[in-house]
Formats: structure tokens, C-alpha cells, sequence
């Protein structure tokens, strides 16, 4: 990252709310973010514009109040901070697209694309561009997301610190080195998805035990969001906060042995390696093009 002085606090969010925040993409993460920035006040829906192939989607988002277009060059000319939300191998056409549009003192570039590498990215924009590499996810919808994020080379510390407290906005940022964020992306960016699997399936334990589907999903919903604010909250292990439940010849521990003889955990761990696997796969495909 090139060096500059930091800025205070409130400039930073004075900075953001002048910010014009453009999307190149408007799919389920675009819209999660965008949603999640107006959510929190300090973006304005008019100062948000957002680009899609899909009218769908961009019904959608008018739907929201910010301004849409199906010419990604629009976004880039009436943006300072453009987020790159297609799809990772859509990443190098559209960023050859508006090549020619993009004032690298003018705009930042965020990718929120999985696996796509800073250095991918740089050599597709111009020359001294600065590009910061971020993984969302989309708990960002309720301002509950998790990001981390890795200035690229020519971004500067206030780039760094516009885009975290941005992204602070809607959940909790993190800044860490690039060569984290596959994994990252195997954790917390896909994360989302093992959790929903998991609430649908102790809602299904719940019907199968005669519990209402509905009560049943608010139980299974309310218990992971409970427990996941325990280890947030108090700092403990989260194996000791699992032995807290635990009573000894109690229910806890029979389904624990459950879970422990189906693989539970190895299954987990297997998940978070297959999608960072993956992340990585995407990575060096951007890589050599
Ligand atoms: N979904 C998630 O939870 C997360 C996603 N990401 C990353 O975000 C990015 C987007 O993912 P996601 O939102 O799930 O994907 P979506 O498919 O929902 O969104 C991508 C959108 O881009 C549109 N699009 C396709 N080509 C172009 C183009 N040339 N110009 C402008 N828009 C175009 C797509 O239209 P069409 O469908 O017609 O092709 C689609 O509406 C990915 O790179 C992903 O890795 C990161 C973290 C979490
Ligand atoms: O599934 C994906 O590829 C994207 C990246 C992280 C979450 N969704």
C-alpha cells in the first residue's frame, strides 16, 4: 500500500456520505450491500448507482432508490468508489469495458469477487489505479456481515480506511494480508450458507419431533444467533462455552456424541477447504487468463 496521513473519525464519515458509491453487477451480494448502506443512514440511496445485464435486477434496486443502468461505463464515470460485484470471470471483460473511462486519481476500485487477485485486477484498469480487495458476506443485508479486506499497491492509507469504515457500516471489517482471503472466503463468505443449511436442519430435527415448522425455524435461527453472540460477547473458547451446555448424563452430550460419530466437525472443516480450494482454483484462473 503507498503511504498517505491518515484523517480523523468524522471526516472519514463525512468522507463516505459524500461518497458516491457505484456497483458494477447488481446481484444478491450488490443488493445485500446496498441495502445494508442505506439501512445504516450514512449512505444515501441517491448516491448510489448500480449497474446489471438483468432488468430483473434492476427493477429490483429501483425499487430501493438508487439510480440503475444497463452501461457499466455510467457507473464508473459517476462514482468515486465503484464495488466489483459480478461473478469472478466476469470481472476481466468489465473492467477491459470501462478501461477507458476510469480516472485512477478519481475512483477507487473494491472487488468483492472471489478468488479474483489484486494483481489481476491492476493489470486490467489503468495504470496507478488503486484497487482494494475485499470479502463480504451477505449478513451485510442486516448490517451483521463480516469483511476482510487488502489494499492493493497503489491504494493509499485513506483508501484503506474510507473502505473499512464503509464496510463497518453493515457488520464488522477486519484488515489482513491478501494471501488470507480465499480462506476468508471459505469461512465467512460462504459461511452464511453452512449456517442456513444448519438452521433448516434442526428446524426438520424440530418437525420430526413434532414441533411447528414455523416455531421451529425461529428456535433453530434465534439459538445459532444466540450462541454466536456468547462467543462474540464473552470471549470464550466456544469449546467451553459448549461444555457449559453440556450436563453431565444430560441431553446435550447424547447429541454431541451424535454429532461426533456422523463427522460433524471433519465435515466442517472439510467445507471450509473445499470452498477456499475453490476460491483459489477461481483465483488462478483470473490469474492466467
Ligand atoms: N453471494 C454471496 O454471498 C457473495 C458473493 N461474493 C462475490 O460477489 C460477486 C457476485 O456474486 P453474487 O451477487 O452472488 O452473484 P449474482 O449472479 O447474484 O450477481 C451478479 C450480477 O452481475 C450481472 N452481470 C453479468 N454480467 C454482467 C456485466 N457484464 N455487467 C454488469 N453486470 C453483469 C449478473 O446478471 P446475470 O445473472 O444475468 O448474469 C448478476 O445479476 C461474485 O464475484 C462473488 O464471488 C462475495 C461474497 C459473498
Ligand atoms: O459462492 C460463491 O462463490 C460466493 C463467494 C462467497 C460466497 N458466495
Amino acid at each position: 500500500m503507498a503511504s498517505n496521513q491518515g484523517i480523523g473519525d468524522s471526516q472519514i464519515k463525512d468522507k463516505i456520505s459524500n461518497t458516491m458509491v457505484g456497483f458494477l453487477g447488481g446481484g444478491r451480494m450488490a443488493q445485500a450491500m446496498a441495502k445494508g448502506f442505506i439501512s445504516s443512514g450514512l449512505v444515501r440511496a441517491r448516491n448510489i448507482i448500480v449497474s446489471d445485464k438483468n432488468e430483473e435486477m434492476l427493477d429490483q434496486l429501483e425499487s430501493i432508490g438508487v439510480r440503475t443502468t444497463m452501461d457499466n461505463r455510467e457507473v464508473v464515470s459517476n462514482s468515486d468508489l465503484i464495488v466489483v460485484a459480478v461473478k469472478p470471470h466476469i470481472v476481466q471483460p468489465v473492467l477491459r469495458e470501462v478501461h477507458q473511462v476510469v480516472s485512477p486519481d478519481k475512483q477507487l476500485f473494491v472487488s468483492i469477487a472471489a478468488g479474483v487477485t489484486i494483481k489481476s485486477m491492476e493489470e486490467d484498469l489503468p495504470e496507478g489505479t488503486r484497487v482494494v480487495r475485499v470479502m463480504p458476506n451477505v449478513p451485510a443485508l442486516v448490517q451483521a456481515g463480516a469483511t476482510v479486506m487488502s489494499p492493493g499497491t497503489h491504494a493509499v492509507s485513506d483508501d484503506a480506511e474510507l473502505v473499512q469504515e464503509l464496510l463497518k457500516t453493515i457488520g464488522i471489517c477486519e484488515e489482513g494480508p491478501e494471501s488470507l482471503l480465499d480462506a476468508v472466503t471459505g469461512v465467512s463468505g460462504s459461511g452464511p450458507a453452512y449456517a442456513f443449511a444448519a438452521i433448516e436442519s434442526l428446524a426438520d430435527g424440530g418437525v420430526k419431533m413434532g414441533l411447528p415448522r414455523s416455531l421451529a425455524i425461529k428456535l433453530a435461527a434465534q439459538t445459532l444467533l444466540g450462541a454466536a453472540k456468547m462467543v462474540l460477547d464473552t470471549g470464550k473458547h466456544p469449546g467451553e462455552l459448549k461444555d457449559e451446555v453440556c450436563s453431565p448424563g444430560g441431553t446435550t452430550i447424547c447429541a454431541m456424541h451424535t454429532l461426533e460419530k456422523q463427522g460433524f466437525r471433519g465435515t466442517l472443516i472439510d467445507a471450509v477447504e473445499a470452498a477456499t480450494l475453490k476460491a483459489r482454483e477461481l483465483g488462478a484462473k483470473s490469474a492466467n487468463k
